[in-house]
């Protein structure tokens, strides 16, 4: 299957551009690259970016698709879909396990369903973590159309599975873990040390 890494944000509760923010002396995307990519059941990686980011991340040597829609993940997603069944992941997701991975594209091709998404206990979706298939581009087609930009609501709107991680590895459940502001970078290097 096809991973797509969504690199589109604004990085606004950062100040700077997250993605290609140097950690341990690479980019942070790069993590997340590398993991996804090391998934048994991923073929091939690619990198789902708005306009303003593709230039600056063609460098890290990944196929890069143009989001032109830039309205939000759902707009990545859309994006990703149109190159066929995607596991989708954001770029600012750096401990993402290839082990989860593999197993949720298990669950979603086993069930003949319209995605496969992560879900915890309390009902919140793990969107971006999430395998999908093409036809589910259609959903979000009309979604789009509509005006309605809630990738949540498309995914509560279909056909779909999910998978509880409650309980899940720890390690696992850490894959979810995403950077969002520079102290979250001080959390990442304390769980990479662990
Ligand atoms: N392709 C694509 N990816 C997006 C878009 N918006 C957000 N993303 C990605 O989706 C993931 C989650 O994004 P958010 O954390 O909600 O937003 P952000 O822009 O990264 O950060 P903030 O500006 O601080 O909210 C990140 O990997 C973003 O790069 C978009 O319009 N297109």
């Amino acid at each position: 299957m096809l991973g797509a890494v969504l690199a589109g944000g604004r990085s606004k509760r950062f100040w700077g551009d997250k993605l290609l923010f140097r950690i341990g002396g690479r980019p942070l995307i790069s993590y997340t690259l590398e993991r996804i990519e090391s998934a048994s059941l991923i073929e091939e990686v690619v990198i789902v970016a708005s306009a303003d980011n593709a230039g600056r991340l063609r460098s890290l040597g990944y196929e890069v698709v143009v989001d032109e829609l830039s309205i939000g993940p759902i707009g990545g997603v859309y994006t990703a879909l149109g190159l066929g069944d995607a596991f989708v992941v954001a770029g600012d997701m750096p401990l993402i396990v290839p082990e989860f991975v593999d197993l949720m594209i298990q669950k979603f091709l086993g069930s003949e369903k319209l995605a496969c998404v992560p879900r915890w206990t309390n009902g919140y979706l793990e969107p971006l973590h999430a395998a999908y298939s093409k036809a589910f581009r259609r959903v979000l087609e009309e979604r789009i159309r509509s005006g309605d930009y809630s990738l949540n609501g498309a995914i509560r709107s279909a056909d779909v599975c999910y998978l509880n991680v409650e309980k899940l590895p720890s390690l696992w459940k850490e894959g979810f873990f995403n950077v969002n502001r520079r102290s979250d970078l001080r959390k990442l290097l304390e769980r990479k040390s662990e």
